[in-house]
C-alpha cells in the first residue's frame, strides 16, 4: 500500500491536538493568586428525563441544551457582556459588535493609542485545565485517569453546557457559535469535492480521524464505565465535535504561562488580521489577560489579534475563514513530493529518508517568497543517480530540518534535474487546481434545497478563495523555477561555475 503522505516544519501558535495518550498526569501550575472564582452551585450530574428511552433523551438532550447560539446573535453577547461585568470584568474600550470582518467581533468605543494594553480579563474569568468544574466528580474521574488538556477541556465544555443555568460559564456558552466554522464540520463527500487540490483535505481529515479516535478512546475507557456522569445522549460524537471545534477555533497559548492554554471570554471575540502581530498573553503586572495594540485605532473601528503566522489554509482549517487574496505575508502551499517507485535507489533512500522521519511521499510548504532547505534537499535526494548514495543519508537529514552543516546546499551536477523535478510537482498541482477552478462555476447547479444550496455555495466559495492562493503561490514558483532552468540550460551558471573553479585554482 502508498504510504500517506506526511507533512513537516508546521508552525502553529497553538499547540498541536495529539488523541489521548495514556502517561504520569504532571500537576499544572495554576494561575498566580488573583480574586477566587465564585463558588460553582453544586448541582445533580444528569440528563433530563433519566427513565426515557436512550434514543427520547438523547433527543431531549438536544433540544434543551442550548449549545451556543447563531454565530452572530448579538442577544447572547450582550447577555455576556452584562454577566462579565458583573462577575469581575473592569470597563473596557471596546464593545461586542456587529461587524464587517468576522460577523460578530470587539469594536473600539474610544480613540485607541498604539502600545496600548486593552482587555485585562482576570484568571477567575479564564477557563482552563485547572478550572472547577459543576460536576465535581466527573472532573475528578478525568483527572484520574490523567487526560490530557485539550480533551479535557472538550469535555469540560460539553459538562458545563449540559449544566445549562446552572454553570457558572452559561452566559458564556450562550454566546458561543452553535456551529463553529472549521473543517470539522465538513462532510467527507465536501472536502472530497471541494478540497481535493488542497492538501488541506488530509489535514482535515486527520484532524476529524484525531476527534473520533480521542471520543473512541475516551467512550471506551472512561465514559461506558461512567455512564451517571457521562450519559451518551450529551457525550456523544456530535457533542465533541461542537467542542473541538470551539477549542480549534477559541482556544489561546499563553506564553508566559509556560504555554498553557485557556478559553478566556470576551477575548475570544477579538477577530483576526494578517495585518497585526499581537497576541494575547498573561501580563503579571496588571494580573490579567492583555494585548498591546501594534496599530492606532479609531472610535468605531473593528480591533483585530493575530491568530498566529499560519497559511490561509491553516486558518481555513481550524477558524473557518480565508484571507483575502495576496493580504497573507504568512500563506503558503503545501507542495507534494514523492520518490519514483522506478528509481533504482528506490529502497535505499527511502531507508534514509525513513532514518530521519520522512517518508516516500512528503509536503513542504512553499511561500510566495520561496521554498525551504529542506524542499530542496528532498529534490536533490530524490533525483540523485546511484553513485550518489554516500550522500543519501546526508541529503535526507538535511531534508528532515535535523541536522546540515551545508545551510546552502548545491550539487550543480544534478541542480538542473532537481529544480526540473520541483517544477513537474509544481506544475502537476497548478494543473488540479485549475481543473477544480474550471469545474467549480458550473458545480452545485443541480441543488434546489435553499438551505442546502446556501451550505454548498458558502463552501465552495470558501474552496475556491483557498485554491485561487494557495494557486497562486505556485505560479509564483514555477516563474522562479522556469527562469532558473532557462539560465542554467542557457549555460550563463555554467559558465560561471567554470568562471569560479579556475580562479579557485589559480588561488
Ligand atoms: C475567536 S472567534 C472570534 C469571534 C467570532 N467572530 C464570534 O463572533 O464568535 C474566531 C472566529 O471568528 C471568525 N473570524 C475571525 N477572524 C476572521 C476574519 N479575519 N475573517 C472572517 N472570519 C473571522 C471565524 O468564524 C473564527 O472561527
Amino acid at each position: 500500500m502508498a504510504e500517506a503522505a506526511s507533512r513537516i516544519f508546521h508552525t502553529s501558535l497553538l499547540p498541536p491536538f495529539y488523541p489521548l495518550r495514556r502517561g504520569p498526569h504532571k500537576p499544572r501550575p495554576r494561575f498566580p493568586p488573583g480574586p477566587s472564582p465564585a463558588p460553582a452551585t453544586k448541582v445533580v450530574c444528569s440528563v433530563p428525563a433519566a427513565a426515557a428511552s436512550a434514543a427520547a433523551r438523547a433527543s431531549e438532550a438536544r433540544r434543551v441544551i442550548p449549545w451556543g447560539c447563531d454565530v452572530d446573535s448579538l442577544e447572547n453577547a450582550s447577555a455576556l457582556q452584562g454577566w462579565l461585568s458583573d462577575s469581575g470584568l473592569p470597563p473596557q474600550k471596546m464593545a461586542i459588535q456587529r461587524v464587517d470582518v468576522g460577523e460578530r467581533g470587539l469594536v473600539a468605543l474610544k480613540n485607541v493609542r498604539k502600545g496600548e494594553k486593552l482587555l485585562f480579563v482576570p484568571p477567575p474569568l479564564v477557563i482552563t485545565a485547572d478550572s472547577e468544574w459543576g460536576c465535581a466528580e466527573a472532573g475528578e474521574v478525568l483527572k484520574k485517569n490523567s487526560v490530557p488538556d485539550w480533551p479535557l477541556l472538550a469535555i469540560y465544555l460539553i459538562s458545563e453546557a449540559s449544566l445549562m443555568g446552572s454553570s457558572r460559564w452559561s452566559n458564556y456558552i450562550s454566546a458561543l457559535p452553535r456551529q463553529p466554522y472549521s473543517l470539522l464540520y465538513w462532510t467527507r463527500a465536501e472536502l472530497d469535492r471541494y478540497l481535493e487540490a488542497s492538501q488541506i483535505r488530509e489535514r482535515a481529515i486527520e484532524r476529524i480521524t484525531n476527534v473520533i479516535g480521542t471520543y473512541d478512546d475516551l467512550r471506551s475507557r472512561i465514559f461506558s464505565k461512567h455512564p451517571e456522569l457521562f450519559p451518551e445522549e450529551v457525550f456523544n460524537l456530535e457533542t465533541f465535535k461542537w467542542s473541538f471545534g470551539i477549542l480549534f477555533s477559541r482556544l489561546v497559548r499563553l506564553p508566559s504561562m509556560d504555554g498553557r492554554v485557556a478559553l478566556v471570554p470576551w477575548a475570544d471575540m477579538l477577530n483576526h488580521s494578517c495585518e497585526v502581530e499581537t497576541f494575547l498573553d498573561y501580563d503579571s503586572s496588571s494580573r490579567g489577560i492583555v494585548f498591546t495594540t501594534d496599530r492606532p485605532y479609531q472610535a468605531g473601528e473593528q480591533v483585530f489579534i493575530s491568530y498566529g503566522r499560519k497559511s490561509n489554509g491553516e486558518l481555513l482549517l481550524s477558524y473557518g475563514f480565508v484571507p483575502k487574496e495576496g493580504t497573507n505575508p504568512s500563506d503558503s502551499v503545501e507542495l507534494l513530493l514523492s520518490l519514483k517507485k522506478s528509481d533504482k535507489s528506490y529502497s535505499q533512500k527511502l531507508e534514509a529518508l525513513r532514518k530521519h522521519g520522512l517518508s516516500a511521499s512528503q509536503c513542504f510548504p512553499v511561500q510566495i517568497t520561496g521554498w525551504p532547505v529542506e524542499l530542496m534537499a528532498y529534490a536533490y535526494l530524490a533525483v540523485s543517480p546511484p553513485s550518489m548514495s554516500s550522500q543519501f543519508e546526508e541529503l535526507a537529514a538535511a531534508a528532515s530540518n535535523k541536522t546540515t552543516t551545508r545551510k546552502d546546499m548545491r550539487f550543480p551536477e544534478i541542480e538542473e534535474q532537481a529544480l526540473q523535478y520541483i517544477l513537474d510537482s509544481c506544475e502537476s498541482s497548478i494543473s488540479k487546481y485549475s481543473k477544480f477552478l474550471q469545474e467549480s462555476g458550473s458545480m452545485d447547479l443541480d441543488v434546489t434545497s435553499p438551505k442546502q444550496l446556501n451550505r454548498r455555495l458558502f463552501l465552495k466559495q470558501l474552496a475556491v478563495d483557498l485554491c485561487t492562493s494557495e494557486r497562486r503561490i505556485l505560479f509564483r514558483a514555477q516563474y522562479i523555477l522556469r527562469r532558473r532552468l532557462r539560465d542554467l540550460r542557457s549555460g550563463e551558471l555554467r559558465a560561471l561555475t567554470l568562471f569560479n573553479g579556475l580562479r579557485k585554482l589559480f588561488k
